[in-house]
């Protein structure tokens, strides 16, 4: 069963000014009560979608050892290959029973940020795959970029505030393998439950089932979109800038049934990060005397590095 309000969109890019504020009530009471929402109208393409995730099956196929050349110390895992296990949800200490890849920003000429962003990995035995990838990169952007604007005009904030933020922003698309479960995972699940790090995740792949996501009441429920939706949440950078008025809601990826661990899992979230030296301060417009200020000021590149030791990616 769907479980997350479903939205358009379309209604959003519409001429009629009636249909546009419809979808920025929706999205914004969406995240102020459950978090998640499934986006159907995005920029990707049947076709694109289908060719990314042929890419990311043929990658993850490949042995062991190539996927290896490309784990490369140094880089926080922020790009390339992120071995089986080796992340771990903020506080628990099982890894995941997972594998993924990180595609990064690659800026335009003139943003300036040439020297901020480490350079992408290449693999050399998938001619098609890094280019595919960043395709697909730049229309979940070119979606974030609109969602986020829906969400500043529900806020109270012009409609373009987060634009110079997010565009050329520190973002990562993340292709994931949950491989077959072999044994007795021992505390282990697919993603322990966790909140993003980000402005805002757009997930591609959540329609095969395993994602839940924590409702308010406590319960966990199924976050499962059709197969032509993004499932698209709100991250704990967001939520922390709104004074939590938009919900970064924590969610996980359970184990299948034992009768059903033969079944891989591949999913591709894109979280979508803003420049580095965007300020994460509590917004004015999200403050009153009902709602003091919960968190200290902080910067993207400061709350990141602060996360990334904290999940198990670097060291401190
Ligand atoms: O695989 C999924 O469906 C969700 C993964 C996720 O929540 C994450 O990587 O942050
Ligand atoms: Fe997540």
């Amino acid at each position: 069963m769907n479980n997350i309000p479903s939205v358009n969109l379309a209604d959003f890019l519409s001429d009629d000014p009636k249909r546009k504020e419809k979808f920025v009530e929706k999205i914004g009471k969406a995240y102020e009560e459950i978090g998640f929402v499934a986006l159907k109208n995005h920029f990707l393409s049947d076709e694109l979608v289908e060719e990314l995730y042929k890419e990311v099956k043929n990658f993850f196929d490949l042995p062991l050892e190539t996927k290896q050349k490309y784990e490369i110390e140094g880089l926080a895992g922020q790009r390339g290959y992120i071995s089986f296990g080796k992340e771990h949800a903020k506080g628990k200490k099982e890894g995941d029973l997972k594998e993924f890849w990180h595609f990064g920003q690659e800026p335009s000429e003139d943003a300036d940020l040439k020297e901020e962003y480490p350079s992408n990995v290449q693999v050399e035995e998938l001619k098609d795959f890094n280019h595919v990838g960043m395709e697909a990169y730049r229309m979940l952007e070119k979606t974030g970029i609109y969602v986020l604007r829906a969400l500043a005009l529900y806020i109270g904030l012009e409609e373009h505030y987060f634009d110079h933020w997010a565009s050329n922003g520190n973002s990562i698309l993340r292709p994931i393998h949950y491989p077959p479960i072999t044994e007795e995972p021992k505390g282990a699940v697919r993603a322990g439950a966790h909140g993003d790090i980000n402005l805002i995740t757009l997930l591609m792949g959540a329609s095969t089932g395993g994602l839940q996501v924590l409702r308010k009441d406590g319960e966990w429920i199924d976050a499962i979109p059709q197969e032509d939706e993004l499932v698209i949440n709100v991250g704990d950078m967001l939520e922390r800038h709104t004074n939590n008025k938009l919900r970064s809601t924590i969610h996980r990826v359970i184990n299948p049934p034992k009768e059903e661990w033969d079944n891989p899992r591949y999913s591709i979230p894109f979280f979508m990060h803003p420049r580095s030296d965007m300020k994460l301060d509590c917004l004015e417009e999200c403050i009153d005397e009902d709602h003091p200020k919960q968190y200290e000021d902080i910067t993207a590149g400061e709350f990141l590095n602060q996360r990334l030791i904290e999940i198990g990616l670097a060291k401190k």
